[in-house]
């Protein structure tokens, strides 16, 4: 059985409790023996706390019996104060200890959550939505965070002190502890009924939370499209209506909590009452001193509140667990080798096949819930050799790109492919940053030289006439704005930096025949030299240089040879290309 589950049909995996605690568990390697030293101080600490009661018990029988003086008043009165300076010492200490390790757990788990999020499988994000991912590394990552000051008290001091104050009633007389042990079934209750309603609750509100994040970055992402097509008032009405859905989930989960304090404050009137009534009878039948029914009273009062106090945290634990469940269901999804980033071997092994940089045996795929998009592809590319892929619109070239390049796995069939593969996709993204950062992510080594030299084979040199700062000009958000044309040629600049074994372009955003074309064109076989690369020929201009082309067509490889090879045979390829160079004509004759 799978441990880890998707909580609906699209939202990302939610771990399940086995496999939180198991992780939990995994992370606290390290820290364990300094737990145990933290978890000596807090039993040692509210053992302490135990004093106090015994010594006002011990004053009342001592009044009683007109045996108290001064003396022994200042004695146990110095003696109660020293046992309450040092139980608070232990609390801090305890307390102290605690917080940073369960921050620092947090941290790693965030910081693995984070890796675990850039190395996804494209089509899981994008099934969930980039809102799901978002949330669970923010908003998430703040409950559990948030929980810390009522958690750590609640699972360290707390829990010791009802399990010490509960052995000490039990040693005073056994009745006492008798009576605080009838009224435990309705602490059990409320906690039954919590456990059942919180959780259900509780997701539904981080849920919501996740929904609203996604139609926030949704409306920004598409802010062009938003304004360009007047869509403000519809992507309000979206992000109103999400964040009513938050609200309503809000108050939900406050009336439970609400009703579970009505359930704790009947508990506590209950436990008094019982204990009152004992320690009466007790006292009536001379099994029980009034000194020890004092101490009784007390120690029930000591425990009401770290007993309710756990009860409540019980609430903001379960918050934290939805939370942590949701983080670590990230944590624990299998991750396919992503372009550019360390990868398990993928090159065929067999000696005779190392000539081979990509293979492709009976690949299928299809984008979930929808109909087969790839089916049954055979593809070797030699290595250094470069392949063109064309066909119509649709019919399946950026998927079978993003296949190759291991962003989508298939549904069956193998890929093979250089574990250093780069992918240049039809959209380019501009990090906020400096020339340089940009260009040099993916080669952190790459000198100034370097960089001039990429962007002078690329022909993106000019981006170092953007502003006096040359290679410290700003760009990306709240930068120096780019055209798509510049971020096309940063792409490929960086890429030639990054200098992979395989190289897959894929652009579409030149219009044919333009001279923004012609140097994209140029670039691309630039940055090609050498290597082996795969080209998504959105222009037939593209193609024709490879050393070879397949034709795609719903999915089915209907063509393959060279670009003198295809003319020959007069197939779709010969009609495709035709109809690009009356396309040609038409235009230059414009
Ligand atoms: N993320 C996605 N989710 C669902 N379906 C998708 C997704 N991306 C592409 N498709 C569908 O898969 C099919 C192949 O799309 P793909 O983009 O691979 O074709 P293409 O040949 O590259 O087209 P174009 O030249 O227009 O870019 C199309 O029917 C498309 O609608």
């Amino acid at each position: 059985m799978n441990p880890t589950s998707a909580a609906d049909g699209h939202a990302l995996p939610v771990a399940g409790g086995r496999a939180t605690a198991g992780e939990v568990w995994r992370l606290s390697r390290g820290h364990r023996l300094r737990l145990t030293a933290v978890g000596l101080v807090g039993v040692a600490g509210t053992a302490v706390d135990l004093i106090p009661p015994v010594a006002v018990g011990y004053l009342v029988d001592r009044v009683r019996a007109g045996t108290a003086d001064p003396g022994t008043v200042l004695t146990v009165t110095g003696v109660m104060a020293l046992s309450a300076v040092l139980g608070a010492a232990g609390t801090a200490v305890t307390v102290a200890h605690a917080t940073r390790i369960y921050h620092t757990v947090l941290a790693a788990l965030r910081e693995q959550l984070v890796s675990r999020a850039m190395r996804l499988p494209q089509h899981l994000v994008e099934r969930a939505g980039t809102g799901d991912l978002i949330s669970r590394s923010s908003d998430d990552v703040t409950a559990v965070a948030d929980a810390a000051p009522a958690v750590i008290p609640a699972l360290t001091v707390t829990a010791f002190t009802i399990a010490v104050s509960l052995a000490g009633l039990a040693a005073l007389e056994w009745p006492y502890a008798a009576a605080f042990a009838v009224v435990l079934p309705v602490y059990a209750l409320a906690m039954r009924w919590y456990l059942r309603t919180g959780p259900r609750v509780y997701r539904a509100e981080r849920a919501a939370m996740s929904a609203r994040a996604q139609q926030i970055l949704e409306s920004q992402r598409g802010y062009a499209t938003v304004l360009g097509f007047g869509l403000a008032e519809h992507r309000h009405r979206a992000v109103l209506t999400a964040s009513w859905d938050v609200a309503v989930h809000a108050i939900r989960a406050r009336t439970v909590q609400s009703m579970l304090n009505a359930r704790l404050n009947l508990g506590e009137c209950l436990s008094l009452a019982a204990v009152l009534v004992v320690g009466f009878v007790l006292v009536d039948h001379r099994l029980s001193t009034v000194g020890g029914a004092t101490t009784a009273m007390l120690l029930v009062l000591r425990l009401l509140g770290p007993v309710n106090q756990l009860l409540f945290v019980v609430d903001t634990l379960q918050s934290a667990l939805a939370s942590l469940s949701r983080m670590i269901g990230v944590v624990t999804i299998p991750v396919t080798e992503t372009p550019g980033m360390p990868t398990p071997p993928e090159e065929p092994a067999d000696a005779a096949e190392r000539g081979t940089a990509v293979r492709l045996r009976g690949v299928a795929f299809h984008y979930d819930g929808g109909p087969p998009v790839l089916d049954d592809i055979d593809l070797d590319i030699p290595a250094g050799q470069h392949l063109a892929i064309v066909g119509p619109s649709g019919a399946g070239k950026t998927t079978l790109a993003s296949v190759i390049a291991g962003v989508h796995l298939p549904d069956a069939g193998t890929v093979t492919r250089p574990r250093r593969t780069a992918v240049i996709t039809q959209e380019v993204h501009v990090f906020a940053g400096t020339l340089r950062e940009n260009l040099t992510l993916a080669a952190p080594g790459a000198t100034d030289r370097d960089i001039r030299a990429a962007l002078e084979t690329t022909g993106a040199d000019d981006l170092l006439d953007l502003s006096a700062d040359a290679l410290d000009t700003l760009i990306g958000t709240g930068g120096h704005p780019l055209t798509e044309a510049q971020a096309q040629q940063l792409a490929l600049a960086r890429l030639l930096l990054a200098d992979p074994e395989l190289a897959i372009l894929d652009e579409a955003t030149a219009e044919a025949g333009s001279a923004h074309a012609e140097r994209l064109d140029r670039a691309s076989e630039a940055v090609l030299a050498g290597r082996s690369g795969i080209v998504i020929a959105h222009r037939l201009s593209q193609a024709a240089p490879c050393d070879r082309i397949v034709v795609l067509d719903a999915g089915r490889v209907i063509e393959t040879g060279t670009h003198d090879e295809l003319l020959t045979a007069g197939g779709t390829y010969a009609r495709l290309w035709a109809v690009w160079q009356a396309g040609q004509r038409l235009g230059a004759g414009r």
